[in-house]
């Protein structure tokens, strides 16, 4: 009789259609007065995003977020390698009827008003008056810009905030199924974060997908689903945040007395606290409780501890030496 074999556990892919896909995608600039110089702002990007997921991309300042948005948008041509959006190649007129967008820096006409620049963008997309006017309304509403006279303001009167809700209403005026976000939370005040957040939250629970850069770490934990890391152009991790995290986990351990140049070799971010040295270890932690007493150190306290999002960040960005 043949002996009987479990089956080796299979993950269970993601049935979710792909809504971006981009191969080997990469950028190189040319700058300076004669064009002479390059730059590597994209190296040969690999990243896919399901329908229905909020994405988050981080990176540091000039890491190619926004490079590479713009790429997938079809607003910088690719130097190498492709995307696939929505099963489109680049630049597919049908498929930016199906996508919104927040650039970092919006530039809006400003002697129009934000309900006319509502107006403005829903023409450009075709929308008949009878479909846009209930629209403009319920968007206005959504970014919390239906208070007071907002609507009927110019825009060179509106704050840094106020120009970021109305960029926000603007990329959402088609309905979109994937909206792209560049640092949606930039220049808000606290609670006009809070806001742009239950905003994205309530297009997650629309169903839509969503794509945003960010540099506000705690923003992303809240709301991305799945997150990838640009460093210089490249892409050093991508994933679930559960997972990135869960793998990233080591012991935090509280440590009383030892020699700190000791204690430094074994444990990462050592630091005192209410006199005691606190930190995440290295190494194996059965190796360092035995090595203990050489470092004249008494253990308080291990513990397993998952770091955040933006202590791994930090992690991921010092382990390629950069930081
Ligand atoms: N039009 C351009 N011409 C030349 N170089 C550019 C151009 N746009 C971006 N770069 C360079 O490409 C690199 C990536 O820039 P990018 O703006 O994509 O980074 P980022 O991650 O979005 O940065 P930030 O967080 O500061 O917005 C940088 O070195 C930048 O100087």
């Amino acid at each position: 009789m043949e002996p009987v074999v479990d089956a080796p556990e299979q993950p269970i892919p993601d049935e979710r259609p792909i809504a971006l896909e981009t191969f080997n995608l990469s950028k190189r600039y040319r700058t300076g007065f004669w064009l002479t110089k390059r730059v590597l702002s994209l190296q040969q990007i690999n990243l896919k995003i399901n329908e229905g997921e909020t994405f988050g991309l981080l990176g540091q300042n000039g890491a190619g977020k926004t490079t590479f948005l713009k790429t997938v948008l079809g607003i910088v041509k690719p130097s190498k390698g492709k995307a696939v959006l929505l099963g489109k190649a680049i630049g597919n007129r049908k498929v930016k009827q199906r996508i919104g967008y927040l650039p970092e820096n919006p530039y809006f006409y400003d002697y129009l008003t934000g309900y006319e620049i509502l107006e403005f963008s829903a023409g450009l997309f075709g929308i008949p008056k009878r479909v846009y006017k209930n629209r403009i309304n319920e968007l206005i509403d959504l970014v919390g810009l239906s208070q007071g006279d907002a609507r009927k303001k110019q825009l060179r009167q509106y704050s840094k905030g106020m120009l970021q809700r109305i960029g926000m209403a603007q990329a959402l005026i088609n309905d979109p199924d994937v909206v792209f976000l560049d640092e949606p939370m930039s220049g808000l005040d606290p609670l006009g974060r809070y806001q742009m957040r239950e905003i994205i939250l309530s297009l997650k629970a629309q169903g839509k997908t969503i794509f945003f850069n960010s540099h506000v770490l705690s923003d992303v934990e809240k709301i991305c689903d799945r997150i990838a890391i640009l460093d210089k152009g490249e892409l050093i991790c991508q994933g679930a945040i559960h997972d990135l995290l869960g793998e990233a986990q080591g012991y935090r351990v509280k440590i009383r007395g030892g020699n700190p140049e000791m204690l430094k070799q074994r444990v990462r971010n050592l630091k005192i606290q209410d006199g005691l040295w606190v930190g995440t270890l290295k190494g194996d932690a059965q190796d360092f409780i035995a090595s203990l007493r050489l470092m004249r150190a008494q253990l308080e306290s291990i513990e397993l501890a998952k770091p955040n999002l933006e202590e791994f960040f930090v992690q991921q960005i010092r382990n390629r030496g950069v930081a």
